[in-house]
């Protein structure tokens, strides 16, 4: 494929993975953005250690901040004030989180963005979230609202930002998704969703827990066969397609976004060979 819609391309780890990330650094091109999740099984302590590794490591550390996670508007401030002073706030990402009621006062990442807070601590671009396939518990109407909105919001807030979408395994909605998102007059960056190469019993059950797709129609997709639950799967077919259907004109500024469910060095070393054979 052509190498540009791979340019700049960025990647996603859990706040557990600073030993993956040690390990994995020599084959990720320096200031690589990478996306660091906000699950609630980590602290804020590695969550703040996560992100010193990634700066330390020559990286662009990205930040998620999970609104319904969010215990009080002190647990954001305590968050906010740790990456300022780490030099790593810059760049965040805000999402609404998984616990089906928030945890603190904060309902939806356009909450988060609307406090002020995020700017006041040195952070100057957010990322927020797009689902092309749509989410299993929220409604076509209400995500397009809210994308608009938290847009909006970003322009309010001086922020600058970008979408990174929900990973999926069928090109044709997510780029009928982006035209609809510029036919709406959002014109920021979109970085596509995609998981790294993974063993395909891991891809289908984190599909499954995230409501994307079922495993016969990722196995479609994909090419693979169920029955060999054992094998690995990459995202070539998607990749290649998704370079196939690209039109700037039409489509905007479009990147890629790795999930790396493999691991950080797997994936890293998946796009560096992908790149090379073209
Ligand atoms: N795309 C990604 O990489 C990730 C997506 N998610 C999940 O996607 C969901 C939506 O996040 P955002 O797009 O940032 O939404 P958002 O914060 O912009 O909220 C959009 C609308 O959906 C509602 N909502 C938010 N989270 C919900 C939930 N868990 N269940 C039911 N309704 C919810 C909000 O009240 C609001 O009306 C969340 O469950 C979030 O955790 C989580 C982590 C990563
Ligand atoms: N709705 C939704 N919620 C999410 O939390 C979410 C998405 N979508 N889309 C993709 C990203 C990527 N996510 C994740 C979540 C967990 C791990 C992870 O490694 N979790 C375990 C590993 C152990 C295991 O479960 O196998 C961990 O260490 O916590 C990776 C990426 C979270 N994300």
């Amino acid at each position: 494929m052509g190498t540009s819609l791979l340019d700049d391309f960025s990647l996603e780890m859990t706040a557990k993975d600073i030993a993956g990330l040690e390990e994995a650094h020599p084959t990720i091109p320096p200031g690589t953005r990478i996306n660091i999740t906000f699950l609630g099984n980590e602290d804020l302590p590695m969550r703040l250690a996560a992100a010193r590794a990634v700066k330390r490591l020559g990286f662009v550390p990205v930040p998620h901040i999970s609104a319904r996670r969010l215990k009080s508007r002190g647990e954001l401030e305590q968050f906010l004030a740790g990456l300022k002073a780490d030099g790593t706030a810059e760049n965040v990402f805000v999402v609404g989180g998984d616990p089906a009621r928030a945890e603190g006062p904060y309902e939806d990442a356009l909450a988060v963005i609307r406090t002020g807070l995020l700017r006041h601590h040195g952070v100057r671009h957010a990322g927020i979230s797009g689902y092309p396939e749509g989410h299993p518990a929220i409604t076509g109407p209400v995500l397009w609202s809210a994308l608009t909105d938290k847009h909006a919001a970003l322009g309010k807030e001086l922020l600058a930002g970008d979408v990174i979408t929900q990973f999926g395994f069928d090109v044709d909605p997510v780029l009928a998704w982006v035209e609809e998102t510029r036919a709406r007059g959002m014109d920021l960056p979109i970085r596509i969703g995609v998981p790294g190469p993974a063993g395909v019993r891991r891809l289908t059950t984190y599909a499954a827990r995230f409501g994307v797709g079922t495993s016969a129609a990722i196995a479609r997709k994909y090419g693979f066969s169920l029955t060999n639950l054992m094998g690995t799967a990459g995202p070539d077919r998607f990749l290649r397609a998704l370079a196939d259907g690209y039109d700037a004109g039409r489509h905007g500024v479009v990147k890629v976004h790795f999930y790396t469910f493999g691991g950080l060095g797997a994936t890293s070393e998946w796009i560096a060979r992908f790149r090379q054979e073209g």
